[in-house]
């Protein structure tokens, strides 16, 4: 039988500084051999088996004398007016299963205030706090159907760093833009963390795990597989004939689905921006999408090796059915 045992607990900063202080201290360039990296996972909690596979590649990565830390903390700064913030899925006792499972050692979960003290800084009120300010690649994509989401996400990320100080942390694929987004903030203002991304855990029919899909009814349930069909259909396509005709058959696959509401379906570089108009054989880009199943909200992508007979068309031409 195999014992769990359940990860320490910090339900606040002062906790958390505690915890890993003793951890910290014994990190002394003497004895750095004798122990590994602080790994952070950082998340919105719901924990399913595609955060598991997180917690278990930071598991691997602190080894034996490492310290994995996973955060769980619904950020309200990355939710617009009107957005899912207080529907958002909260599974406290069942995630810290999870993480015990997977061996985590410390679960970071403050509360609003302690990671807020004078308040959500949100755009429109007034404040003097200081928060990241994306650049042009949040205006895209996501950043366009949810201003002001990646300003929310840097800003706890940032904060998170600034509490756990990790020498590693690890994010899902699953939320590619957001993935460039971290890499890029801790390139440009010299954080100096390892990121790590993780490939997209699926179910078995292809839809990437999500804490939102629990929503689903059993209708939209098989409706939402469009997403990864579209995805896998471009790939396949992209493949052999190149970005043309990745995205017809990645659009005709939208096109016999029903009850899906396309936000975006597009082909872009590995860094998100436009490829150019002739690429050569081999290039890699990123085919990502985002569509309204009912009330729920879901985003997917894959990596895609353009093939040789491709040609790139620019935004006019790589830019989805809505
Ligand atoms: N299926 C998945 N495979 C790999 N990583 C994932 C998967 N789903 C989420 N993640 C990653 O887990 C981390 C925490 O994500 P989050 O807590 O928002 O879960 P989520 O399932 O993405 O929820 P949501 O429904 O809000 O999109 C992020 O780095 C995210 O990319
Ligand atoms: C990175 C993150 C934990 C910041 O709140 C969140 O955006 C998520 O779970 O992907
Ligand atoms: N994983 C993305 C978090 C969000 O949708 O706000």
């Amino acid at each position: 039988m195999t014992t769990l045992t359940t990860p320490a607990v910090a339900r606040s900063r002062e906790d958390l500084s505690g915890l890993l202080a003793g951890r910290r201290s014994r990190r002394s360039p003497s004895d750095r051999h004798q122990s590994g990296p602080v790994v952070l996972v950082p998340t919105m909690g719901a924990l399913h088996e595609g955060h598991a596979t997180l917690m278990r590649a930071a598991r691997e990565r602190a080894g034996a004398h490492g310290v994995v830390v996973v955060s769980i903390f619904v950020n309200p700064l990355q939710f617009g007016a009107g957005e899912d913030l207080d529907r958002y899925p909260r599974t406290f006792d069942a995630d810290l299963e999870v993480a015990a499972r997977e061996g985590v050692d410390v679960v970071f979960a403050p509360v609003v205030a302690d990671l807020y003290p004078d308040g959500v800084p949100h755009e429109h009120g007034a404040s003097d706090a200081v928060t990241v300010q994306p650049g042009h690649l949040a205006d895209i994509l996501e950043g366009a159907i949810r201003p002001g989401h990646f300003r929310g996400v840097l800003t706890v990320v940032a904060k998170l760093f600034g509490l756990v100080r990790p020498d590693v942390a690890i994010f899902g694929e699953k939320d590619y833009q957001q993935l460039v987004l971290i890499r890029r903030m801790v390139s440009d203002l010299c954080m100096g963390i390892e990121i790590v991304g993780a490939p997209t855990d699926r179910e078995p029919d292809g839809l990437a795990r999500s804490s939102r899909n629990r929503f689903l009814d059993e209708e939209q349930r098989r409706q939402a597989v469009t997403l990864s069909r579209v995805l896998f259909a471009a790939r396949e396509a992209g493949a052999e004939f190149g970005l043309d005709v990745a995205m017809d058959e990645g659009r005709a696959e939208l096109r016999d689905a029903h009850g899906v509401d396309l936000d975006y379906f597009t082909i872009l570089s590995p860094e998100l921006t436009e490829l150019p108009a002739a690429v050569p054989p081999g290039t890699e880009a990123r085919a990502l999408i985002a569509a309204r199943i009912g009330s729920n909200r879901l985003i997917d992508n894959l990596p895609i090796t353009l093939g040789p007979t491709a040609s790139a068309g620019g935004t006019a031409d790589n830019t989805g059915v809505s």
